[in-house]
């Protein structure tokens, strides 16, 4: 940069002087098409319950959630991914309730689409919600989980997510090979223009909390982890190969989880890539942020959409959030 004139010719303060020369040099913007709004389904009707660890959070009945639907629609917000909250009655050590096609999420989203068509709709492919041991998976005498057979068990939740009329499938477990394997199953049974969003470079995190009491899972997963289907937080490189891999595999976008602490990784995949690239601001951030708010520790508005500015800034295409209703509202008021 020889062209760099110094002190006192180059003042950087006169670009920030003004509101106006501001705006001129912002160089990203950040509007509600890139917001993607998990919600939580329980069966039922007219239900509604708090999660306790994120606060503003609600698990929702179909009926209730058609009208959180309505607002994101009205709001600008693209789509939506939805978590169910499965009985536990019908949870089982095959999770078997993951494919049945009158279960909560193809129910849900047959009336999701039904209501609103422009609306997208993403299911999660895992089998945590179904299980009575919480793994993503399907586990053997050691509570190891079986990466083949739950493949085949993925397969078939895809195909019934799809059969219900769900836009994009996400597989969120980790297992290997599961994108081409659903790939070419949803190719063979026609449905070949939905969409894929894989959870390439998901961590074994401990912001993943919160969720976890959200579906229900974290009294059946009890001790255990899932340190081996989920990356170490301590690796990079890993992430890039997770993503070369789900990309030869025909994932049409890959998602990069959690978010904040992660942006690093945002950066590089984009870089290595260009590909549609996702970050899923997860609960635990979630958390972290109102607990600090509901404190009156830092002023809400201001830091989210600090936040959600620098998922874009990481080389984000979009962001899943809990906050995208309020921060699409934020940024239609301002
Ligand atoms: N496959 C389950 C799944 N899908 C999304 C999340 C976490 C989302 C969040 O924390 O907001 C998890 C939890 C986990 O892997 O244990
Ligand atoms: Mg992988």
């Amino acid at each position: 940069m020889s062209f760099l004139r110094q002190f006192p010719a180059t003042r950087m303060r006169r670009m920030r002087r003004d509101d106006f020369s501001r705006r001129l040099m912002r160089e990203h913007v950040l509007t509600a098409n890139d917001f993607i709004l998990p919600v939580f389904v329980l069966d039922g009707e007219n239900r509604e319950e708090e999660v306790a660890s994120m606060p503003g959070v609600k698990r929702q009945s179909i009926d209730l959630l058609l009208k959180t639907a309505a607002e994101a629609v009205a709001l600008g917000i693209p789509a939506l991914a939805l978590f169910p909250v499965i009985d536990g009655p019908l949870k089982s050590l095959d999770g078997a309730e993951a494919w049945n096609p009158d279960g909560l999420v193809p129910r849900t989203v047959r009336a999701l689409k039904q209501a609103f068509p422009q609306l997208g709709v993403i299911t999660d492919g895992a089998l945590d919600p179904y299980t009575t041991h919480g793994q993503d998976g399907i586990i053997d005498d050691n509570g190891y989980v079986l990466n083949e057979a739950t493949v085949a068990a993925l397969i078939k939740q895809a195909l019934c997510h799809a059969a219900a009329g769900v836009d994009v499938v996400a597989p969120s477990d980790m297992m290997d090979g599961r994108n081409g394997s659903i790939r070419q199953a949803l190719d063979e049974a026609g449905f070949e223009l939905t969409r894929i969003l894989a959870y390439s470079a998901k961590y074994a995190s401990a912001f993943y909390g919160p969720f976890r009491d959200a579906v229900g899972s974290s009294a059946n997963l009890g001790k255990a982890d899932k340190y081996t289907y989920q990356m170490d937080p301590a690796n990079g490189n890993e992430a890039l190969h997770e993503v070369a891999l789900d990309l030869t595999e025909g994932a049409d976008m890959v998602m990069i989880k959690p978010g904040l602490p992660y942006l690093d990784i945002v950066r590089r995949v984009k870089d290595e890539f260009g590909v549609p690239t996702y970050a899923y601001q997860v609960s635990g951030e979630y958390a972290m942020i109102k607990a600090a708010v509901q404190n009156g520790w830092l002023d809400e508005k201001k830091v989210v959409l600090e936040t959600l500015l620098a998922f874009k800034r990481a080389g984000a295409d979009g962001i899943l959030t809990y906050f995208a209703i309020d921060a699409a509202r934020w940024l239609k008021d301002q």
